[in-house]
């Protein structure tokens, strides 16, 4: 019988070097911060701009970005809703490893499915996953549009497309929302120091 058939068989080493004293070697929690919202809502970006202002302040991160992850372990996925679901389940079992290791990971991907994220977040300690919820409405994804899919959505040329022929649930009770202020454009980076601030306040920039 292989071991997949028997997990039991299957014995959790533990090693003499722990979480804690990595994070006290890089003076920071692991964490995950999981970005979602829809094409163009700017996710990457703020996972971005995130990276820097952490990296700025000597804070170590990794950024695990949807559309990259797919370029590579991910590749074998399609947008179908269970291989969303596997998508999704895979960068958050990534994401624990990263956290474990004591880095504050960036994870930015659509996860359109509410069950999916709730998931997600009970792999982690309370407080360690940290959701943060692009709310920007899809006409203003669709006008920005950088990489031209809405318009092949809306032409039909790609099916099951999020916020067009596919659904997208915002979160109910997530930690962060990132939004424009009325008619006001707010910065990447702004947005990121909202992120940090939080951080902050919660005691995941210190040991
Ligand atoms: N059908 C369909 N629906 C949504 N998005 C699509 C689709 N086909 C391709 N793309 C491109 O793939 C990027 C989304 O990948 P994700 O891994 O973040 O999606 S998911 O979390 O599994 O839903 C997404 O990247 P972002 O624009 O950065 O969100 C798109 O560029
Ligand atoms: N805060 C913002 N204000 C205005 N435009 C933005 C903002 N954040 C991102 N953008 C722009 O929106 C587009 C989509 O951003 P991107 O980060 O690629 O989104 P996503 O990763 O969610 O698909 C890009 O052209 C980007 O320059």
């Amino acid at each position: 019988m292989s071991t997949m058939e028997n997990p039991t068989n299957i014995v959790w080493h533990k090693s003499s070097v722990e979480k804690l004293d990595r994070q006290r070697l890089l003076q920071q929690k692991g964490c995950v911060i999981w970005i979602t919202g829809l094409s163009g809502s700017g996710k990457s970006t703020v996972a971005c701009a995130l990276s820097q202002g952490l990296h700025m302040r000597g804070k170590l991160t990794y950024i695990l970005d949807g559309d990259n992850v797919r370029h590579g372990l991910n590749r074998d996925l399609s947008f179908k809703a269970e291989d969303r679901a596997e998508n999704i389940r895979r960068i958050a079992e990534v994401a624990k490893l990263f956290a474990d290791a004591g880095i504050i990971c960036i994870a930015s991907l659509i996860s359109p499915y509410r069950k999916d994220r709730d998931v997600c977040r009970a792999l982690f300690p309370e407080g360690d996953f940290i959701e943060v919820f692009m709310d920007v409405p899809l006409h203003v994804c669709e006008n920005r549009d950088p990489k031209g899919l809405y318009k092949l959505a809306r032409a039909g040329k790609i099916k099951g497309f999020t916020g067009v022929d596919d659904p997208y649930e915002p979160p109910l009770n997530c930690e962060i929302v990132l939004q424009q202020k009325g008619r006001d454009c707010v910065l990447p980076c702004e947005m990121a120091e909202t992120v940090i601030s939080y951080l902050e306040e919660k005691g995941y920039l210190q040991a």
